[in-house]
Order: structure tokens, then C-alpha cells, then sequence
């Protein structure tokens, strides 16, 4: 049996892809074979030795201690897309509660006391408060042209505003999704100085990390409304909270709220909610643990964030998923392996990415302990597998 650790509320609908009588699903176990994890923080977390894959049934893996999973050779998968439509959604009505108030007056309206007739002339004589301003015309920033950029970028222009965006790696397959009408920054700062609401959708990483500061915020136009729907610690807060009350930046909408943010007037923070609708929860959750489960039925990887995409299809034979560093002669070695132990390669694929490789390997009779053993000491390999072709009983793993 597989046993499979949830950090988090994963979906039913991703759970009932694996096959009870043959997973194991439990939000507590000693010996996990893959985890299941959604925002839980698992930096300092003692990652159990029997570990073989992460599943992030999301987007962002910033709680997940990735580089550390790489160098023992375990993937971590997410699920790309899988939630964009849900963030989207919510950075349109970002822009609107930013743009029109609506947080501000509802709360000036539940807090009307009175008689009706009362509550009528304080309305008429309070919402002048309130007045906003209209989208069309405006122009939208949008920095990160992924899954998310791409769709809030089109949406916008929908609404009738100019949009301009930045991403200096975007992906072909995002660039054919992307209208022609959106106009391509040359750098942040220039899709800064262009845009009256700026909105940001790039992972939480080092060159993002304060990316909109107090330096950037000065040189940004006036009554600017940015929305952060990416991670805490993108926006400097305290820069941006500085900008609001100086009359600077008209407004700040963001989905992480802190003691400095969630009550001041001109924020607007939401729990976390970007990725919270049914279909998203399903969509990420279906999407990881399809992913998970291939990887530990067939060694194959698809969508993850630190080891190259490999599929082999099974042909019979023996699997063996090798996890190791992208230096010179790895294959050659782990081939000499399986030689000197009279074992005959039917079928092997080899990929890199960075500074991890992996190969799939499939051989034509059963693979014994020793042989295992010795490709598991071979100087740069970080984890073999055997991969049965059917449900292990036993742990069948050397590292
Ligand atoms: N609020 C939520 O619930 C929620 C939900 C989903 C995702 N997110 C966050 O949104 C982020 C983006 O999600 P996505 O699905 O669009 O990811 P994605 O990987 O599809 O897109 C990210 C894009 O950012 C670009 N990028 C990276 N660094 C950049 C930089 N310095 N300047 C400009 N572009 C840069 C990348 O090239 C990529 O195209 C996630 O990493 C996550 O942190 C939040
Ligand atoms: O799981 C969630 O609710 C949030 C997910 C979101 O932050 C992501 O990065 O995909």
C-alpha cells in the first residue's frame, strides 16, 4: 500500500483517484510515501526518509522546502492553472471594490442607525464619501504573464482598459494565450510609470521579494491601486501603507492580511481566498494527485517545479526511476551497473533540468537488493526506485 500524508484539505474529488486498496490516505503517518499539501508551511519540517514525492495542489510552492527535496531526489509536483481562473475572478472584483469603494461604503451603510427616513438622508448625505472612478481607459499593470497574468490581462481588456504587462520569461504557451492588445513593459518600472492599477503575478521568490517598495511606490502615478494577490512580502507593507495615508496610492487590495493592513481605510485585505472556489479546490486537487500517483505507479513526472518533465510508456520488464546529479556519466555508470549484473536495458529515457537529472530504466528481469544498493552508492545518485509494475507490499528502495 502507498501511503499518502495530507498536510492540508485536499478535495474529495483528488482523493478518490487513488484506488483504496491500494492508498493509504491519512492527515498522520510515521512512514508517508508522498504528501499532499496546500499552503501548510513545511520548511523545518523532519521530512521522513521513506519520502518520494510532494504534491502541491496549487500554485505557489514558497512553503515547501524545495531546494532541500531536490537534493534527496524528490520531485515536487504542482498543478499549473489549476486555480487561475479562481484568482482571476477575484483580482477583477479587487479592482472594483478598490476602484468604487465598496468595502468603505458598506461599512458606512451597516453602521446607518436610525429610522428608515433617517437612514435615507444620512445615505444621500454620506456617499459623497464614496464617489470612484470607472475602469475603461485605465490602464492595468500586470507583472507575471503566467496562468493567472494571462487571464487577468484578457479580462481587463474586456472591461474596456489598456493593459500593459511584464514577464521576461513568459512561456510560448502563455504568449499564444495572451491578446495582441496588451502592451509589452520593458521593465517593471516601466509598466510602473505606465499604469493606474498595477497587479502582480509572480511566485514569492528572492528578485521578487519587495518588489513593490518605498523607493517604487514614489515614482508610481498618482492615486495608483495595486493589488497583491500573489504572496505577502512582495509589497513592502509598510512602503504601501505609507503611500495611502500620504494620499499617494489610492488603494491596496491584497489576500494576506496583517496587523498593519486589515484595518486600515484604504485596504482591503481577503483570507487567503484567491484560490477558494469548489472548482479550483477540485481542479488543483485532481491535477497533483493524478500527478503523485503516476510518479509512484510508473516513475513518471509531469508538472514539477525542480525535475524535468519524463514519461515512458510501460512496455513489461522491470522499472527503475533514478534520481541524480546532472554530471558527466551518470547514465554510463548506472548502464555498467545493470551490465555487470547481467541485466538487459528494454527501454530507458535520461532528462535534466538545473542541476538534477533523472532517468527512467527498464530492464529485463527482476532488479536484486545488491544491484540497488550499488547504484544507490554510485557518487551523485540521490535516490533509486524500483518500480513495481504492480502494489508493493514491501518497501522496495535503496538511497
Ligand atoms: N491568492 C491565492 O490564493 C493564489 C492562488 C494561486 C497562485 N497564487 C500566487 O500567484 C503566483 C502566480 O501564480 P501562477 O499560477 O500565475 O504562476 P505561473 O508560474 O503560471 O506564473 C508566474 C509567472 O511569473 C513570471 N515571473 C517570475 N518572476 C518574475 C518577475 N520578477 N517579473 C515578472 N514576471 C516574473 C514567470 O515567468 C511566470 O510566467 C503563485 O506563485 C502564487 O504565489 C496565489
Ligand atoms: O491552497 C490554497 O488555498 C491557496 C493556494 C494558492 O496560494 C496557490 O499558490 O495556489
Amino acid at each position: 500500500m502507498y501511503k499518502i500524508l495530507t498536510l492540508n484539505n485536499i478535495a474529495l474529488a483528488g482523493l478518490e483517484r487513488l484506488p483504496r486498496d491500494r492508498y493509504e490516505v491519512a492527515s498522520e503517518f510515521q512512514h508517508p510515501d508522498a504528501i499532499l499539501v496546500r499552503s501548510h508551511a513545511m520548511h523545518g519540517m523532519a521530512l521522513p526518509d521513506t519520502l518520494k514525492a510532494v504534491g502541491r495542489a496549487g500554485a505557489g510552492v514558497n512553503n515547501i522546502p524545495v531546494a532541500e527535496l531536490s537534493q534527496r531526489g524528490i520531485p515536487v509536483f504542482n498543478a499549473p492553472g489549476a486555480n487561475a481562473n479562481a484568482v482571476k475572478e477575484l483580482v477583477i472584483a479587487g479592482m472594483l471594490l478598490g476602484a468604487r469603494n465598496i468595502v468603505q461604503s458598506w461599512d458606512f451603510a451597516r453602521g446607518l442607525e436610525g429610522d428608515d427616513e433617517t437612514l435615507h438622508r444620512q445615505t444621500e448625505a454620506g456617499k459623497k464619501n464614496f464617489a470612484g472612478f470607472e475602469l475603461p481607459g485605465r490602464t492595468l499593470g500586470v507583472v507575471g504573464l503566467g496562468a493567472i497574468g494571462v487571464k487577468v490581462a484578457n479580462a481587463a481588456l474586456a472591461l474596456g482598459m489598456n493593459v500593459v504587462g511584464f514577464d521576461p520569461d513568459i512561456t510560448v504557451q502563455r504568449a499564444w494565450q495572451l491578446s495582441s492588445q496588451v502592451q509589452q513593459a520593458t521593465s517593471v518600472d516601466d509598466l510602473f510609470a505606465r499604469s493606474d492599477f498595477i497587479t502582480l503575478h509572480v511566485p514569492l521568490v528572492e528578485g521578487t521579494r519587495g518588489l513593490i517598495s518605498a523607493q517604487r511606490l514614489r515614482r508610481m502615478r498618482e492615486e495608483v491601486v495595486i493589488l497583491n494577490f500573489s504572496r505577502q512580502g512582495i509589497v513592502d507593507d509598510e512602503a504601501m501603507v505609507e503611500a495611502l495615508d500620504s494620499g499617494r496610492a489610492y488603494a491596496y487590495i491584497c489576500d494576506f492580511p496583517t496587523n498593519l493592513l486589515k484595518n486600515h481605510p484604504r485596504v482591503v485585505t481577503l483570507p487567503h481566498l484567491g484560490a477558494s472556489t469548489r472548482e479550483a479546490e477540485e481542479n488543483c486537487a485532481v491535477m497533483v494527485v493524478d500527478q503523485v500517483r503516476d510518479y509512484l505507479e510508473n516513475g513518471n513526472i509531469h508538472n514539477s517545479v525542480n525535475f524535468p518533465e519524463v514519461s515512458m510508456p510501460r512496455n513489461g520488464g522491470v522499472r527503475l526511476g533514478i534520481a541524480n546529479a546532472n554530471t558527466p556519466n551518470m547514465v554510463g555508470q548506472i548502464s555498467t551497473a545493470l551490465a555487470e549484473a547481467g541485466l538487459n536495458i528494454i527501454d530507458m529515457l535520461n532528462k535534466s533540468r538545473g542541476e538534477v537529472a533523472y532517468t527512467l530504466i527498464d530492464v529485463d528481469n527482476e532488479v536484486s537488493a545488491a544491484v540497488l544498493e550499488r547504484i544507490g552508492a554510485i557518487s551523485g545518485v540521490l535516490a533509486v526506485r524500483l518500480i513495481p509494475g504492480t502494489v508493493p507490499e514491501h518497501e522496495s528502495e535503496a538511497r
